[in-house]
């Protein structure tokens, strides 16, 4: 089923199950293959683009304006782009922001990332509603040639997210010490100049803006490699410990950051996880995750704190969650998602060692969830 082409496709989305959109190419040439997933964000594609757990990933964006406010150095969430394309309604139109620096589709190109405009995305996400993240290729080339058919195989040929680990693939090579705060906190500026305690992040596919939350509530945080050992990071003699977000299967990182974590618990720390943290944590404590059908992805979604009602309308952006029914006595769930009741945080119920689904840092998205980062700042000095 090919959806009508315009007159002169210049890119081409073509699907495992033979679906093939066209429409017009901007950003870098080429193919890609990758899941294809859709973010229902108004804004932040910048953010999403360039998150380390966007690795493997198409990113089909349901709000038809992506790229009218350009691109800046400061919004970037890694240094790269860590999605592998993006599929739009409308072609970007000149960039109109103070902040923009360059064009969406410059600095895309200029990244080695492919989008396609033009595409009827409501159709696209109904498709990848209904059937599931599908496995596609994405094509874009100036002169409009495309062999279809090869694409579809590609597309097929795509193994998935699921058994892949690609948190150590993207985390970086050497530890470091982050010594940014700005923009971190709701209001715009920094909380803390002096740090309070010590903290390491274990990175799996960190976003700055997590690690600028960290600092801005006081922590002194030293970035440590995905596959650093619980004797690493312990040998820091951190007053906590936190696990970042990150892109793949939490159970395909059972090699090293599952054993590294059921470590770091020994060492009865406080421990903050989010989103792949969370997930792996939750695998650490002896529950199971799963594959979802087409994820969480937006900065709408709301979440239901457990234990005390609130609703914290929250950021997400994840394909894989922690089965609730597997937690182990001794581990309450603190949030539900409240689109599908999945999992969205855990604690432990005798220390301060917990994690959320949903990302509290709120980049894109909502502020709400800021408490936990103050949270886990307060467990450090008591
Ligand atoms: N944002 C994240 O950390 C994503 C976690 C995991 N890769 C998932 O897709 O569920």
């Amino acid at each position: 089923m090919a959806d009508t082409p315009p007159n002169h496709p210049t890119a081409c989305l073509a699907l495992a199950d033979g679906t093939v959109f066209y429409g017009r190419g901007f950003g870098a040439t080429g193919v890609t293959v990758a899941e294809l997933c859709f973010n229902t964000a108004m804004t932040g594609y910048q953010e999403i683009m360039t998150d380390p757990s966007y690795a493997g990933q198409i990113v089909t964006f349901t709000f038809p304006h992506i790229g009218n406010t350009g691109v800046n150095p400061e919004d970037d969430e890694t240094a790269e782009p860590f999605a592998e394309g993006m599929v739009v309604k409308w072609d970007p139109t000149a960039p109109s922001n103070w902040r923009s620096t360059q064009t969406l589709q410059h600095w895309l190109a200029r990244r080695g990332r492919i989008a396609i405009g033009g595409v009827d995305t409501r159709r696209l996400t109904r498709a990848i509603r209904q059937q599931g993240a599908p496995h596609a290729a994405l094509a874009h080339d100036p002169d409009g040639n495309f062999d279809v058919a090869a694409l579809i195989e590609k597309a097929r040929g795509f193994n998935g997210l699921v058994g892949m680990d690609l948190a150590r693939v993207v985390s970086c090579a050497q530890s470091y010490r982050w010594d940014e705060m700005r923009w971190a906190w709701p209001d715009g500026y920094a909380r803390q100049t002096n740090p309070r305690h010590k903290v390491v992040a274990v990175d799996y596919g960190a976003k700055r803006n997590i690690l600028r939350c960290l600092a801005s509530a006081g922590c002194e945080v030293t970035v440590l490699p995905a596959t650093a050992t619980a004797d690493e990071v312990l040998a820091h003699d951190p007053d906590g410990v936190f696990l970042s977000n990150g892109p793949g299967d939490p159970a395909a990182t059972g090699e090293y950051a599952v054993p590294a974590i059921s470590g770091i618990l020994e060492a009865n720390l406080p421990v903050f996880g989010i989103c792949l943290g969370h997930q792996m944590l939750a695998l650490a404590l002896g529950a199971r995750t799963v594959k979802m059908n087409h994820g969480h992805h937006g900065a709408n979604h709301p979440v239901k704190d457990m234990e005390t009602g609130k609703v914290e309308i929250t950021s997400m952006n994840h394909g894989f969650a922690v089965d609730g029914q597997s937690l182990p006595t001794g581990v309450a769930e603190t949030h539900v998602s409240l689109f599908d009741g999945s999992n969205c945080g855990i604690r432990l119920q005798d220390r301060p060692v917990f994690s959320v689904q949903h990302h509290p840092e709120a980049s894109p998205g909502p502020q709400d969830s800021y408490y936990l980062f103050e949270r886990f700042v307060e467990s450090m000095a008591g």
